[in-house]
């Protein structure tokens, strides 16, 4: 395929309202956006690497580097005839996960315009609708909580998810089973802030019929989370721990976790998510596609993915409107149904970029071309 250009731009734009997890808060996105041009067409990916290196190793500072250094050249110094080759081209260099699926992505969504098909028909995708669900950061008080919880269920979103950390934990569940009811699908996500010492405390989350726990221990295990399940009956979903799908094969050898969340910028890109949702499938292990706080294009890959036949969970994409006042594409992400969204079957993401949007934001911007 033709590539002739590669443009990086970083973003900063302020959330709606805060974000905070067990690992901090975060006030404003800081992320870069990646265009690769090639006979006429334009590819996006976005980054979703964080300001600060909390969730993973990643930050926006270390995706620009990793792109102009290594990941940019190796692309103009390569035969691209398939979007799949990207991820093989990658493989000898070491993770930097984030940074390579921002330019895999775009990838895919490039070669998919150049021929005139959909990101999701071309990687495999079986729905024309998708169901989502929502994630509530930590407050500075319960009820705040409880009023989020309010607000997203009344807009229709079909999974409640609401982070937890020590001595923010049961009282938050507890007050949400008390205030909403036993048939809200509610789940809880630590972010790897608990040990396997706290087993007795998480074991009292089994009473309250959660979806699953994500990610209860850190962020790089998967034997203590093999213990933990076999006390537990909340399903445990990894996220933080699982970066292809060698990880994945392992963790559910072991029975490290029932369910998996899958997230682009975590795992690479499209090529090792549909590895990874393949072995699951496999496996009988259902997945869900994890959000990190994207703007639109990573939405729409996001998207993309979810139109798998294994993500059977409702995910963490929710509409724009849940962050942003305006966001970079066109038309915004938007429900067509109470907590659904429509798997666009137009070109690559199915959603345009609105340049001038992008413009309001862009902190920093290069450009390469390839000879
Ligand atoms: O709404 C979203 O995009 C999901 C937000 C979320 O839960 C999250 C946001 C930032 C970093 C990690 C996570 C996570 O899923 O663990
Ligand atoms: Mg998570």
């Amino acid at each position: 395929m033709i590539i002739e250009r590669v443009r990086l731009q970083q973003l900063k734009v302020a959330y709606k309202a805060p974000f905070e997890t067990s690992f901090g808060r975060s006030e404003e996105k800081d992320f870069i956006l990646v265009s690769v041009y090639g006979d006429g067409a334009i590819g996006y990916g976005e980054s979703v690497a964080m300001s600060h290196p909390v969730y993973n190793e990643e930050t926006s500072g270390t995706v620009w580097y990793m792109l102009e250094n290594f990941l940019i050249p190796k692309l103009f110094a390569s035969d691209v005839t398939e979007p799949e080759d990207v991820s093989r081209l990658f493989a000898p260099i070491r993770r930097n996960y984030m940074a390579k699926a921002a330019i895999e992505e775009a990838v895919w969504d490039l070669h998919c315009k150049q021929q005139g098909i959909s990101l999701a028909s071309r990687l495999g995708g079986v729905k024309q609708t998708i169901d989502v669900g929502v994630s509530i950061g930590i407050e500075a008080t319960v009820e705040q909580v409880l009023q989020n919880v309010e607000r997203f269920l009344a807009e229709g979103y079909k999974k409640i998810k609401v982070k937890i950390k020590p001595g923010f934990d049961i009282q938050v569940i507890e007050a949400i089973r008390k205030r909403f009811g036993s048939d809200v699908p509610l789940m809880a996500d630590a972010n790897s802030a608990y040990t396997l010492e706290q087993a007795d405390l998480l074991k009292e989350l089994d009473s309250y019929g959660l979806m699953m726990i994500e990610q209860p221990l850190a962020h790089d295990d998967i034997i203590d989370h093999a213990k933990l399940q076999k006390q537990l009956k909340t399903p445990i979903c990894l996220d933080e721990s699982i970066h292809s799908a060698e990880d994945a094969r392992k963790a559910i050898e072991l029975g490290s976790c029932k369910i998996i969340n899958i997230k682009l910028g975590r795992v690479g890109g499209h090529a090792e998510s549909k590895k990874i949702h393949d072995v699951c499938e496999r496996h009988g292990i259902p997945v869900w596609c994890g959000g990190m706080l994207e703007m639109g294009v990573g939405r729409a890959h996001n998207i993309a993915l979810t139109s798998l036949s294994n993500f059977t969970i409702p995910g963490d994409t929710s509409a724009s409107s849940r962050y942003w006042e305006q966001d970079i594409v066109e038309p915004s992400v938007a429900f067509i149904a109470p907590g659904m969204l429509a798997v666009p079957a137009g070109d690559g993401i199915g959603y345009e970029v609105n340049e001038r949007n992008v413009r309001n934001y862009v902190v920093r911007e290069a450009e390469w071309t390839s000879r």
